[in-house]
C-alpha cells in the first residue's frame, strides 16, 4: 500500500502548500521539514507511555559488557578452543542474547559496499522507489517506511527496503549494483550464521546438526532488511522502530559509524556501538521457541538523532518457511516435560509478526501455553 500520511503528520509550520503532497518516505519529509525544528504530529510518540518517556531514563552509556564471540574459534581444530567458544556462546546466549561476532572473515569492503549500495537505494528518486512497494508481508522485495502504515498509530522515523535472498535470491533491479553486491554477500553472511546456529545448538547440549536439520535451514529464510533513519528535528519525541524481538532464528546486523539502536538488558537500555568490522547478533523468537524458553531473544530498538543519517542492515535468518518449529523435546521441562510454545510453521509465525502492530514480543506471547487446557 502506498504511504500516504495521515493528515496529522503534515507538518504544521512547514512551507508546504495546502494540498499536501504525497509522500512516501521518511527521507522526502525530512527533506521538506529541512531548517524546521518540530517534526509533525503524528509521528510525536510524547503521548504514549513506554516509548520514549520514562524508558529514556535508564539509558546506559557503555556498551563493554555486550560479549564478543571470536568465530574463527567456532571452526577451530583444536578441542579446547572449540570447547571455550561454545561455553562463551552458551553464557552470550542466556545472559545477553545479543553478541558481536570478530574474525568472520566476510571482507571489510564487502561490508561497506552493501551499506552504500542501500544508501544509493534510498536515495533513488520516490516514483523509481515505489516500483518496489510491496503488498504483503512474503512478498519478495518490499519497500516501505515506518513499519507498517496500515496498522501504526503513530509514524516511525524510519525507511526500510526488505528482500529475501534465500531459498530464492530477490532484489531490486535498482541501482544497477545492488544485486550483485548482495548476492555475494549473502552467501558468505549465510555460512557464518550457519556456523553460529550449529555452535548455539552444541552450546544447548544438542547435536551440532540439530537446529539445521529440524528446521531445514538449506532452505531458510534469510531476509536482508535496510533500514534509513534521516537526522530528526526533534529525537527525543521519534522512534527508529520501537522495542521489539526478532522472529527468526539469529540476526546479524551491520550498520554505518552513527549509533541508535539499544538493547534491553536488566530493565535498562544500553547504547549499542558495534566494533567496526564486526556483526552483531542476537537470538530470534524461534531460538526460544526451539530451546523451549532456555534462551530468549531480547528486546531491542533504534531510537534517531538529529544530526546524521543512520542506515542498518538486519539480516534475520530463520527456518524453511513450511518448518513447523516447536520446542526441541530434549529440552522440555524435566520435569513436567511440557513445551512451553505451541508448534507453528514459520510462515504463519512470520506473517502474524509482520502484518500486526511491532509491539514487544507479542507475537511470541500469542504462541506461550500457559494453562492446562493449552496442552490438551
Ligand atoms: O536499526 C537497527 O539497529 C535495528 C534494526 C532492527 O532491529 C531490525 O531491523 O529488526
Ligand atoms: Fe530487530
Amino acid at each position: 500500500m502506498a504511504a500516504t500520511f495521515p493528515s496529522v503528520s503534515q507538518p504544521s509550520q512547514a512551507s508546504l502548500t495546502d494540498s499536501p503532497p504525497k509522500l512516501t518516505s521518511i527521507k522526502a519529509l525530512a527533506a521538506e521539514l529541512s531548517g524546521l525544528t518540530s517534526i509533525p504530529p503524528g509521528y510525536s510518540f510524547q503521548t504514549i507511555p513506554n516509548i520514549v518517556n520514562d524508558e529514556a531514563l535508564s539509558v546506559s552509556e557503555a556498551n563493554e559488557s555486550i560479549p564478543t564471540i571470536d568465530f574463527s574459534l567456532l571452526t577451530s581444530s583444536n578441542p579446547e578452543e572449540r570447547s571455550k567458544v561454545i561455553q562463551d556462546l552458551a553464557k552470550a546466549c542466556q545472559d545477553w542474547g545479543f553478541f558481536m561476532v570478530i574474525n568472520h572473515g566476510v571482507p571489510e569492503s564487502m561490508m561497506k559496499a552493501i551499506i552504500e549500495a542501500c544508501r544509493a537505494f534510498f536515495e533513488l528518486p520516490e516514483e523509481e522507489k515505489q516500483e518496489f512497494e510491496g503488498k504483503h508481508v512474503l512478498d519478495p522485495i518490499r519497500c516501505g517506511t515506518s513499519f507498517n502504515v496500515s496498522v501504526d498509530k503513530v509514524l516511525f522515523w524510519r525507511d526500510f527496503l526488505k528482500f529475501f535472498m534465500h531459498p530464492n535470491f530477490h532484489s531490486p533491479t535498482k541501482p544497477s549494483r545492488l544485486s550483485e553486491i548482495a548476492l555475494e554477500f549473502s552467501k558468505r553472511v549465510r555460512q557464518v550464521a550457519r556456523e553460529v546456529l550449529r555452535g548455539i545448538s552444541e552450546s544447548l547440549g544438542l547435536e551440532l546438526d540439530y537446529i539445521d536439520k529440524a528446521l531445514d535451514l538449506e532452505n531458510g529464510v534469510q531476509i536482508l532488511a535496510a533500514n534509513l533513519y534521516p537526522p530528526c528535528p526533534q529525537p527525543e519525541l521519534a522512534m527508529g522502530l520501537p522495542p521489539h524481538s526478532d522472529q527468526g532464528l539469529l540476526t546479524l546486523l551491520i550498520q554505518n559509524e552513527i549509533g541508535g539502536l539499544q538493547v534491553k538488558h536488566q530493565e535498562k537500555w544500553i547504547n549499542v556501538n558495534p566494533i567496526p568490522n564486526s556483526f552483531l547478533a542476537n537470538i530470534g523468537d524461534h531460538i526460544e521457541i526451539l530451546s523451549n524458553g532456555k534462551y530468549k531473544s531480547v528486546l531491542h530498538r533504534a531510537v534517531v538523532n538529529n544530526k546524521e543519517t543512520r542506515i542498518s542492515i538486519a539480516m534475520p535468518h530463520g527456518p524453511a518457511l513450511d518448518a513447523v518449529v516447536s520446542p526441541a523435546s530434549e529440552l522440555r521441562d524435566s520435569v513436567s516435560n511440557l513445551p512451553v510454545y505451541k508448534a507453528m510453521k514459520y510462515r504463519e509465525y512470520l506473517e502474524f509478526q509482520q502484518s500486526s502492530k511491532l509491539d514487544g514480543k507479542s507475537a511470541l506471547e500469542r504462541i506461550r501455553l500457559t494453562t492446562t487446557k493449552d496442552y490438551v
